[in-house]
């Protein structure tokens, strides 16, 4: 089966987890867009729900499905995210931001009672950190910014080269939110959680692509069927 089918599985199978009435995080990236497109129709056939999208990219798509949007100004909590992930460890800790739209859906995960991340199984991993973690950088200061990553890099342990994200035309690659994206080729990441709060606390670093705590289900499918897995 080829790798579109099973991610379309794997949103197929989060959609299950839908119900009426439900107000809905919509991730980004090539595996939420077929669980956006799989919403779409429900909701053409008379699902009522409400999303709210984590990148412009999304907030189209849903607008051409018919999904009826709201903010996180409008609504108070969300009941459920349902969105991909660069990476998933045992832990449902992830990597996200592969696609830059790691601050939106960060922000849009914190706000909703459940996550659930959905993938091909070629995502999930025994250790963090071969995907290059994308780091959300307000432009100025870079260089400094840069320094206190790389300190926090090394006092967890961590090394590796931080690679500016570049867009088709060669410039720097600007996300939603107007930042910038440096990408860390840590190879295994060590100590993630504590690595997360580090980069957090970094003055000039918007977001970072480690969400640890957030998901608590993952959709797994892969040649062998679908795999879900509960947060322990
Ligand atoms: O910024 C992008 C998101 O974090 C995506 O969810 C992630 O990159 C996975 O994307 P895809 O489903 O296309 O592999």
């Amino acid at each position: 089966m080829n790798i579109e089918a099973l991610k379309r599985q794997a949103a197929a199978r989060a959609l299950e987890e839908v119900r009426d009435g439900m107000k809905l995080g919509l991730g980004t990236g090539s595996t939420a867009k077929h669980f956006v497109d799989l919403l779409g129709e429900k909701v053409r056939a008379g699902l009522n729900v409400v999303g709210v999208p984590t990148s412009e990219a999304t907030r189209i798509q849903a607008e051409q499905c018919g999904v009826p949007l709201t903010t996180l100004d409008e609504v108070d909590r969300l009941d459920l995210t349902v969105d991909g992930a660069d990476e998933i460890d045992s832990a449902l800790n992830l990597i996200k931001g592969g696609g830059g739209a790691l601050l939106r859906e960060k922000i849009v995960a914190a706000a909703s009672d459940r996550m659930i991340v959905i993938a091909d199984d070629s995502k999930w991993v025994d250790v963090l950190g071969r995907f290059p973690l994308p780091v959300e950088l307000v432009p100025f200061g870079l260089a400094a910014t840069r320094r206190a990553m790389a300190g926090a890099f090394a006092e967890t342990g961590n090394s590796g080269q931080m690679v500016l994200r570049k867009d088709k035309d060669g410039h720097a690659f600007v996300t939603d939110g107007g930042h910038w994206i440096v990408d860390a080729q840590l190879g295994r990441i060590s100590d993630a959680p504590r690595l997360a709060g580090l980069l957090t606390s970094i003055p000039g670093v918007a977001e970072h692509g480690l969400f640890i705590g957030l998901a608590s289900l993952a959709v797994l499918a892969g040649s062998q069927g679908i795999r879900v897995i509960e947060r322990r």
